[in-house]
């Protein structure tokens, strides 16, 4: 018997179509072919399931090899193959009646929706003709008592139908390769899409002699079944070039409302420049898809590692499509969800053990408050936050622990934090003689992090310790009686407002304790973040203020003996001492630099001498 037909439709040759829009990725034809090999495979076994099919179902490896000479690529099956019948159904009028459909509204689409339409139509097989000049189909249905059957297709509309004497259940699908695709006859390129794509595929696939899969991942076993150091090896499979352990694990299991399995890993967080090597990993029944997972993972755990696999997430979509998807939607709420109780859990479980961890997993807890409510409202229960101490604190704790001693005179809750405790050295422990606590706030995102406290907690300011001279920190009913009398305040201002002489540095006077220094030089926690929010190119409108000039306030102290002695001075030795405790403000705050610092030395060796 021998068939020719020809499809119906309306359109010369689709094939130059689907070889230059169906994929970008050519080579993802062998992911089709085995993906289709595999299936067929599989539905073998469920029908022996079943008693539908009583015969030996042998050895059912896929091989897969290539003929560089002969320029084939043959894809070896040993499942439950096609009757010639068969062939005409599922791959002509199937395939060739969408992919006619497909050309036709192809046609008049703009590409978002171009890509919605090839999800939509199974195209898997007819990517062959993306590296193929020439498809054949050899294939033994398993049903006893009917022929094998030989299809052959050029890439035109043309195919024909013969009988075959296969002898062998299952499918052979050769491919002859393409003038232009002869990067696909290298067996080093091959084995690279396989291991690739196929890497944990159910059904052995054999490339040259040998499996390149393995075939059960952890992924798809109960977590009952396993150990940590089978979570940990996986890891290092999945990232052969990570020297690190992960820190813990999250294995995922839903099968309704949508069905989804996977492992996501919390790596060690060295520096920020990690994130993106280890990316996580999409599979759709264990084949890989992809790992660009933007909009199936919330943002925010892109930093994770791992694999996803889900048949529930549309695969040859574009971008906005899956973000408008619901069921992408539903599994980003899922994961977010399954995060934020996994770090319950290991909280309430293991608090010290959660606390070692901070300084590697605080980064993503911070990231998911700030982008993702539902996670803040979880998250906050078990966020962290240190002390210059060491010590952690929830942030319900932390209020408790500073609300006796940090409350201003409005009844607002201050809560006082370093983003550099060597460089505030001065303020941090000006704060800690005051009986105040300091907080550590020196990572990435922490000045975003304050911004959201401040708005979700009551009540509750934030100040870096250096915005203020310590009594101004928090203030309080009380105040500081000063010894000088309002003349001499103005005086001592007027001295040293001469001796600084630069605009950008407000002088005033202040009543501090005797033990305070004599200057302190400060930066409004107002003005910092506003130049932070420059700097960081955020807050748009900031750019409104244009570029901001350094702003300080210089807190000369009243009660301090220098200040007795710069208004007694004869001259220009009052000015002379003025310049010196100033200048010891800005060495204690490391900004005495250049000239100023050479005059500094000089003036302070002119002193030393005069005494
Ligand atoms: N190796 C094979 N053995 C048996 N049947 C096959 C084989 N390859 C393809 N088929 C049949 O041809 C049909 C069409 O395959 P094709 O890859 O085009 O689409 P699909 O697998 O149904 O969908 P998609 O690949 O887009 O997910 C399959 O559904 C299957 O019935």
């Amino acid at each position: 018997m021998q068939e020719k037909g020809s499809i119906s439709i309306h359109t010369e040759n689709i094939f130059p179509i689907i070889k230059k829009f169906l994929y970008s990725d050519h080579e993802i034809f062998l992911r089709e072919l085995v993906s289709n090999a595999v299936d067929a495979t599989q539905k073998l076994k469920s029908l022996g399931q079943l008693g539908e099919f009583k015969g030996e179902l042998g050895e059912l490896k896929v091989k897969v090899s290539v003929d560089k000479e002969a320029r084939t690529i043959t894809i070896s099956d040993r499942g439950l193959g096609m009757t010639g019948e068969e062939i005409k159904k599922y791959i002509n009028q199937i395939a060739f009646s969408g992919a006619s459909e497909f050309v036709e509204k192809y046609k008049e689409q703009d590409a978002a929706t171009k890509d919605q339409i090839i999800g939509k139509f199974g195209m898997g097989f007819y990517s062959a003709f993306m590296v193929a000049s020439e498809v054949e189909i050899f294939s033994k249905s398993y049903q006893e008592g009917t022929e094998a059957a030989h299809w052959t297709c050029d890439g035109s509309t043309e195919f024909t139908l013969e009988t075959a004497d296969k002898a062998d259940r299952g499918t052979d699908v050769v491919l002859h390769v393409a003038e232009d695709s002869d990067e696909f006859l290298e067996a080093a390129r091959l084995r690279t899409i396989l291991t690739k794509y196929c890497k944990f595929l159910p059904i052995e696939i054999e490339f040259e002699g040998e499996v390149i899969n393995q075939t059960a991942p952890i992924w798809t076993k109960q977590p009952s079944e396993l150990t940590d150091e089978d979570y940990k090896k996986f890891y290092h499979e999945l990232y052969p070039m990570s020297m690190d352990e992960p820190l813990f694990w999250i294995h995922l299991n839903v099968d309704y409302p949508f069905n989804l399995t996977g492992i996501l890993y919390f790596p060690k967080v060295k520096d920020e420049l990690q994130f993106q090597r280890n990316k996580i990993q999409l599979y759709s029944r264990q084949v890989f898809i992809t790992d660009e997972v933007k909009d199936v993972v919330p943002e925010f755990l892109m930093l994770l590692h791992g694999v996803i696999d889900s048949p529930d997430i549309p695969l040859n979509v574009s971008r906005s499509f899956l973000q408008a998807d619901a069921a992408v939607k539903k599994i980003n709420t899922y994961i977010t969800k399954k995060v934020a109780d996994k770090l319950a859990e290991l909280f309430r479980k293991d608090r010290a053990g959660f606390e070692e961890k901070w300084s590697d997993i605080g980064l993503f807890v911070k990231y998911g408050m700030l982008s993702d409510e539902k996670f803040y409202e979880k998250a906050k229960d078990f966020a962290l936050v240190q002390n210059v101490a060491g010590k952690y604190f929830t942030l319900a704790e932390y209020q408790e622990h500073v609300q006796a001693n940090q409350k201003d005179k409005n009844d607002q809750t201050v809560v006082l934090y370093t983003t550099d405790a060597e460089a505030q050295h001065a303020f941090v422990q000006a704060a800690q003689d005051r009986g105040y606590d300091v907080l550590k706030l020196d990572a990435v995102l922490d000045s975003h992090f304050i911004g959201q406290l401040e708005q979700k907690l009551e009540k509750t300011t934030f100040k870096r310790v250096d915005a203020d001279t310590v009594g101004k920190l928090i203030e309080k009913e009380e105040q500081q009686e000063s010894v000088l009398s309002d003349d001499d305040k103005t005086k001592l201002q007027e001295l040293y407002k001469g001796a600084i002489s630069n605009e950008h540095m407000h002088v005033q006077v202040e009543a501090l304790s005797p033990q305070d220094a004599p200057v302190i030089i400060t930066l409004p926690e107002f003005m910092r973040r506003m130049k932070d929010m420059q700097r960081t190119g955020g807050g748009g409108g900031m750019q409104m203020f244009g570029n901001l000039p350094d702003s300080y306030t210089v807190s000369v102290n009243a009660n301090h003996p220098i200040a007795q002695r710069v208004l007694k001075a004869e001259g220009e030795a009052g000015s002379k001492l003025a310049r010196q405790a100033y200048d010891l403000a800005l060495l204690a705050q490391g900004m005495l630099k250049g000239e100023a610092l050479t005059a500094f030395v000089k003036r302070s060796a002119d002193l030393l001498a005069a005494e």
